[in-house]
């Protein structure tokens, strides 16, 4: 089983390394993870931020481990050179549309939320991120009025076929789980966001059991914070996925916690192909400290291990040991604790 493990910018190789360390220590035979290139750290090395070896490194893989891309000497580059073309060149590439965020308040850590402990103590939910479409994706550019004034643009589009393999994504989630599912968009305003309701709409008719409401996404932002405990599966487009789950982290607790996945639909020997990386960046301000939360990419490991290898019950040893090092008081900076990277990694190491 191949893990193709791809550290990236800032606290990216911190935060990986950790992970690594955990899948390893689970000794299982069979493993093989092979480290590449990618982000600001490949351009400066290789001029792309995703070079073809990694690209082909990643898709030889059954699974891709990744920590984080974005380094603010290459904020200036042309858009194309710029270290986040790399995860937004991969996810693209693989047709890893689907992009699962579970977010859910560990036991213990209800006061280290930013809301009250009683209203984060409900909170279990997974967001289902649509990956490969939006305005991220759209025809993009810089052009001048005919006033003179400079313009920049970004189409927003997505197609029926687009949204309706994401849905049945969040609906099968939402089978799996209590069977709520809130679609969220902004069809008041925009037209991209009303074919994504109608299309929901239609494709709920074949999970008749699922209860499905739908909300904007300005309210939903406002939900997220007065009762976050009535999610139970959130379909979102790409952009409102980025922006609600970043929100989402800090509900929970901390963005060091929130792991993800990003799966297709191509199958391998072992399950399904797919990245895993925490929802967060590279973190420049506390990159090299040895002060990055490396939770959420070792249950991003965790995920890898379930989807992509087919490991449920390794997955679940490591989710546990997880919530015992929490549990047990071992938390980072992030989470008004004293905790190291290393000394978060070695507490997991030592529950497992
Ligand atoms: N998937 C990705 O690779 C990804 C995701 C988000 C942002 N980025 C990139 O990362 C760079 C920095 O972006 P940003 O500052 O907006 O977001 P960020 O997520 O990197 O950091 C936001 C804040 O959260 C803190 N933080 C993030 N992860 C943490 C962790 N594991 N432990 C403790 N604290 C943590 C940071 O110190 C910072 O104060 C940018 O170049 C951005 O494009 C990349
Ligand atoms: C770095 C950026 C392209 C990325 C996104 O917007 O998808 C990040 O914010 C994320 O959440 O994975
Ligand atoms: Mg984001």
């Amino acid at each position: 089983m191949k893990i193709a493990v791809l550290p990236g910018d800032g606290i990216g190789p911190e935060v990986t390394r950790e992970a690594v360390r955990v899948i390893e220590a689970l000794g299982l035979p069979d493993i093989e993870m092979k480290e590449a290139p990618v982000g600001g750290a490949a351009y400066k090395a290789y001029g792309h931020p995703l070079p073809p070896e990694t690209l082909e490194i990643a898709s030889l893989s059954d699974g891709i481990l990744f920590g984080a891309v974005g380094d603010p000497d290459c904020d200036s580059l042309e858009r194309h050179l710029r270290p986040e073309q790399a995860i937004l060149g991969l996810r693209k590439a693989l047709t890893l549309f689907a992009n699962l965020r579970p977010a859910k308040v560990f036991a213990g850590l209800e006061s280290h939320s930013a809301l009250r402990p009683e209203v984060a103590g409900a909170i279990d939910m997974v967001i289902v991120r649509e990956l490969n479409g939006d305005v991220y994706f759209g025809e993009k550019g810089f052009r001048t009025a005919a006033n003179g004034d400079r313009e920049g643009y970004d189409v927003m589009s997505y197609s029926e076929s687009e949204v309706r393999r994401i849905a049945h994504v969040a609906f099968r989630t939402a089978m799996g789980r209590a069977r709520r599912l809130c679609s969220v968009d902004k069809a008041n305003v925009l037209e991209t966001s009303q074919l994504w309701r109608d299309v929901v709409i239609e494709v709920a008719k074949e999970y008749p059991e699922v209860a499905l409401e739908h909300m904007y996404v300005d309210n939903a932002a406002m939900q997220l914070v007065r009762a976050p405990g009535k999610f139970d599966v959130v379909l979102t487009g790409n952009l409102f996925g980025d922006i609600l789950s970043d929100q989402a982290s800090m509900c929970v607790g901390s963005i060091g916690l929130l792991a993800s996945a990003s799966l297709g639909e191509r199958q391998t020997a072992h399950g399904t192909f797919g990245l895993y990386e925490p929802i967060h960046g590279s973190a420049p301000d506390i990159a090299g400290q040895g002060l990055a939360n490396p939770m959420a990419t070792i249950l991003s490991a965790a995920m890898l291990l379930r989807h992509s290898l087919g490991l449920a019950s390794q997955a679940d040893r490591v989710e546990a040991a997880v919530a015992k090092t929490l549990a047990d008081g071992v938390l980072g900076r992030d989470l008004g604790g004293t905790a190291g990277t290393t000394e978060i990694g070695d507490a997991v190491l030592a529950r497992l």
